[in-house]
């Protein structure tokens, strides 16, 4: 963990390295994902199952990359009623606050009498990654698949590792939930592969989305191109600003709460209260003493953790937007006030009692964010990453004469001739036919 402040001669150069640190270890993972990548396309199937032994010691064949709705139906009835209350609680407010975002195609009849518009079409496949590692993430399942819903995607194929064959039976019931019928026990950067290029049991998909692990993360990056990639949502990370007006445990909660997810995951708190800094960073080491997973989470604390100490929480957000994280954590009196200031973050919580695990789950926006700075360009998933616009435009002779004498002179000064004689050549019709009539 590094402790910094902003009035230490040096802390430029520290804060520069800290905000490289996380890209330069992403790219240790650039070549055997470019291996796996390839492995998938040449091979298909025989690679899938044999990379699918090698990192998830698992034995499958392509008969067996599927779940069948029987296994399906049998881990649904293995889920407490009460489990699926609340996973009944999350698919509701997901689904409302993406029905929100629908968008509305637009479409005008300009002033030259050309109609113009845009249409939203959803996607015909997408490919859901739902991570499952080092944990097991239902609540990514409906992530990713409500909102492909919500667009009115039609096939949607999910991929999940299951390490040693095990599967948490709340992934599939929450599949089931969804309204995902295609499941493949596939992981990592060769289930990418898989939905990307295709095998012989794995049709290709148009867009890759979800969450998973440097190497998942890498992998989309890599296929993107081939096919489309909703954003870089790989090793999670957080920035909590908060003053001694909460209570230093919860803070330290708040940033082991992203540090469990992966060894990778980079947890930062920003506070001007140097003493408020050190309590946390005190109560941070006691729950390391006590949660369960503590072996990843120190880990990721003692590589990637942070906690800077500024001037004033102007300074603070200044920071924030240059570290522009996955998560960011506004635990003040007015996070308003702060928050008119946050120019990049994937998704924000404002105040003490709104925690950043209340989203992951239950809050309603979506949990699949972009990480590793990418917040600077990119968003979090929503439903207009199931969809495409198509613009069209529709015109008849009076507009084509109005505007097209413009098209043919700047096709001329492109030297393009086929463009201008394709506009011309019809004003040469419509003038014919004037002067005949
Ligand atoms: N950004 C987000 O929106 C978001 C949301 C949820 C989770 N996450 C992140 O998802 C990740 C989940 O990671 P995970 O590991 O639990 O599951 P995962 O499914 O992402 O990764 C597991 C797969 O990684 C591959 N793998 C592991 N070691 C490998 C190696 N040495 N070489 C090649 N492939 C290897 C294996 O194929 C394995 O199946 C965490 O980093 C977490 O922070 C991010
Ligand atoms: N914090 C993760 C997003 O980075 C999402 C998640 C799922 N389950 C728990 N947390
Ligand atoms: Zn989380």
């Amino acid at each position: 963990m590094k402790r910094l402040d902003t009035r230490d001669a040096d802390f430029e150069t520290a804060f520069t390295a800290l905000l490289d640190s996380r890209e330069e270890q992403g790219q240790e993972v650039n070549k055997p994902v470019a291996d796996i990548l390839s492995a998938v396309r040449r091979e298909g199937d025989a690679a899938l199952c044999a990379l699918t032994e090698r990192f998830d010691n698992l034995a499958v064949t392509p008969q067996t990359l599927a779940f069948t709705p029987d296994e399906v139906a049998q881990a649904r009835a293995q889920v407490s009623q009460d489990l699926l209350d609340a996973l009944d609680v999350a698919a509701r407010r997901i689904e409302d606050f993406h029905r929100k975002q629908l968008p509305a195609d637009i479409r005008y009849t300009d002033d030259v009498g050309m109609t113009l518009g845009m249409r939203w079409i959803p996607l015909d496949a997408a490919g859901l990654y739902v991570p499952g590692g080092k944990a097991a993430y239902p609540s990514s399942v409906l992530m990713n698949a409500i909102p492909a819903k919500v667009a009115g995607v039609q096939r949607l194929a999910m991929c999940v590792p299951t390490p040693s064959g095990v599967i948490n039976p709340l992934v599939l019931a929450a599949a089931d939930r969804a309204g995902i019928t295609e499941i493949y026990r596939v992981g990592g950067a060769q289930a990418v592969g898989a939905m990307a290029y295709g095998t012989q049991t794995i049709r290709p998909v148009d867009r890759i989305v979800g969450p998973g692990n440097a190497y998942v993360a890498e992998a989309k990056r890599q296929v993107f191109g081939h096919v489309g990639i909703d954003s870089i949502a790989g090793p999670s990370d957080v920035v909590v600003i908060a003053d001694s007006g909460s209570d230093p445990r919860v803070i330290a909660l708040d940033l082991l709460a992203q540090a469990e997810h992966d060894e990778l995951a980079q947890s930062t708190l920003i506070t001007p209260d140097a003493a408020f800094a050190d309590t946390v960073i005190e109560a941070v080491e006691k729950e390391l003493g006590v949660l369960s997973r503590a072996a990843i989470a120190g880990a990721s604390w003692a590589r990637n953790g942070a906690v800077l100490i500024t001037r004033d929480m102007r300074e603070a957000v200044e920071l924030a937007n240059r570290l522009a994280p996955e998560h960011l954590e506004l635990m003040v009196d007015d996070p308003e006030a702060l928050f008119a200031h946050v120019r990049h973050a994937g998704a924000a919580f404002l105040g003490r009692f709104c925690p950043e695990a209340v989203g992951d789950y239950v809050g309603g926006p979506n949990h699949v964010l972009p990480t590793s700075r990418t917040a600077r360009f990119a968003s979090g998933l929503s439903v207009h990453d199931f969809m495409k616009r198509t613009t069209f435009l529709s015109g008849g002779p009076d507009a084509l004469r109005r505007i097209g004498p413009s098209a043919v002179a700047l096709a001329h000064a492109e030297g393009l001739e086929a463009h201008a004689l394709s506009v011309s050549a019809r004003l040469d019709a419509l003038a014919a036919k004037t002067a005949n009539a």
